[in-house]
């Protein structure tokens, strides 16, 4: 269907084109009962690009991102390339892009469904209701500070290092995104870094602090050391609303969080850059999980990640909340049906039904039906 809303799709590796596929049938019903069309262009990614084109992603691809209203990526990297030199490996296609679209804040929410308490690495009653968002900062820190790279040391030993560097305007940038996004939820930020051991923590926290005072003053600010913050997440993950945090801390943190939703196979996330003049963002749109090696190839992925990211581009990048609320909606009941790939059959299972990639897919789809 034509539209004048152009979609990058790169499904990339592993599981991440098994998950597509279920998103391309939600798409496919979009377009047919809700006349949401997009123009899809289809492209390769990470190994896939590495394997055809000798890099994990081409000028070529790189233009069509940052021309896109919106990027739908899948998930990148497997052991076939692990051993490629470290400038080609698949990761570094995606952080290409997320550097050259200047996607600044990756926003990472954290759910738990009703249905999936149980599914819990936690006890129900410390994850229920639970409903968080990690904004991680995504172009800077120790993913892209320079110096970096190895070396043989003047002790003859060989070395290896990483810079881990913020100016103050990308810790304020990242900053406001958390506030803004807290004033439309429970107005509370948790704002983290390790301001005892790091200058970075250090700038981080006053420049927190600063926007705060100036601008944000009605909106609730805390400061909690990162590895604090991992503690009382599994302690008392209730407490927060809106934590930020840098890079390599939200990235790790992340993943803690998505356990106390059940399943990694369950995080969406959105990363933004900023408005234009006309209050367009770029965009990019991927789950957390990586390609899943492990599974990869077996229809046992999990496409809920994929598809709630589909759904945070339908609301940030097309402001179509309606349509998101749908698909929201629709993986919320299938859960309730008791529909379950394999990586959320744990705790209490009696009652659910256990399904695989396509399965689930074709269960959304279901609901949407049944839904409008
Ligand atoms: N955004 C990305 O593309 C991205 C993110 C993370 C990791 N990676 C890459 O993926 C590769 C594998 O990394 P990893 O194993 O550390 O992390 P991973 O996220 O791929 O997998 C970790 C575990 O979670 C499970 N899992 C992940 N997604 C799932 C889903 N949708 N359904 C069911 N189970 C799921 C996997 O089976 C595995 O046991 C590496 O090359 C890594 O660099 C890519
Ligand atoms: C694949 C890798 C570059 C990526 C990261 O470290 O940012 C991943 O772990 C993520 O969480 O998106
Ligand atoms: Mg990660």
């Amino acid at each position: 269907m034509a539209s004048n809303r152009n979609l990058l799709m790169l499904p990339g590796d592993g599981i991440g084109p098994e998950v597509m596929n279920e998103v391309r049938k939600i798409i496919a019903w979009m377009g047919k009962k809700r006349a949401v069309g997009f123009d899809i262009t289809e492209d390769l990614v990470g190994g896939a690009a590495l394997d055809k084109h000798d890099t994990p992603i081409t000028d070529d691809t790189m233009k069509i991102a940052l021309e896109a209203d919106a990027v739908l990526f899948g998930s990148v990297g497997g052991p076939k390339w692990d051993t490629a030199d470290f400038t080609k490996k698949p990761e570094r296609g995606l952080l290409r892009l997320r550097k050259e679209m200047d996607l600044f804040a990756n926003l990472r929410p954290a759910k738990v469904f009703d249905a999936l308490v149980d599914a819990s690495s936690l006890k129900p009653e410390i994850v229920k209701g639970l409903d968080i968002m990690i904004i991680r900062e995504l172009t800077s820190g120790v993913y892209f500070g320079e110096p970096r790279g190895r070396h043989v040391n003047a002790k003859g030993e060989v070395e290896a290092f990483d810079t881990q560097r913020y100016t103050a305007p990308e810790i304020q940038r990242v900053c406001a995104v958390a506030f803004e996004l807290a004033r439309k939820r429970r107005n509370k930020v948790t704002s983290s870094e390790k301001a005892n051991v790091m200058h970075t923590g250090v700038l981080w926290r006053e420049e927190a602090t600063k926007l705060h005072k100036e601008k944000y003053s009605d909106v609730k600010l805390d400061h909690m050391y990162a590895d604090a913050l991992a503690m009382q997440l599994l302690r008392a993950p209730n407490q927060f609303d809106v934590i930020v945090t840098d890079n390599l801390f939200g990235d790790i943190l992340s993943d803690e969080a998505s356990m106390l939703t059940g399943s990694l196979g369950l995080l969406p996330s959105a990363s933004l850059g900023a408005p234009d003049a006309t209050g367009r963002r770029k965009a990019l749109y991927e789950p957390i999980h990586g390609s899943a090696p492990d599974i990869a190839g077996k229809g046992l992925a999990n496409p809920i990640a994929q598809t709630l990211s589909y759904a945070m581009m339908l609301r940030y990048s097309f402001d179509l909340g309606k349509e998101a609320d749908l698909v929201e909606t629709a993986v919320e009941n299938v859960l309730k049906a008791g529909y379950r790939t394999g990586d959320l059959l744990v705790g209490k299972t009696d009652g659910t039904k256990k399904v695989g990639t396509q399965e689930m897919g074709d269960a959304i789809v279901k609901e949407l039906d049944r839904l409008v």
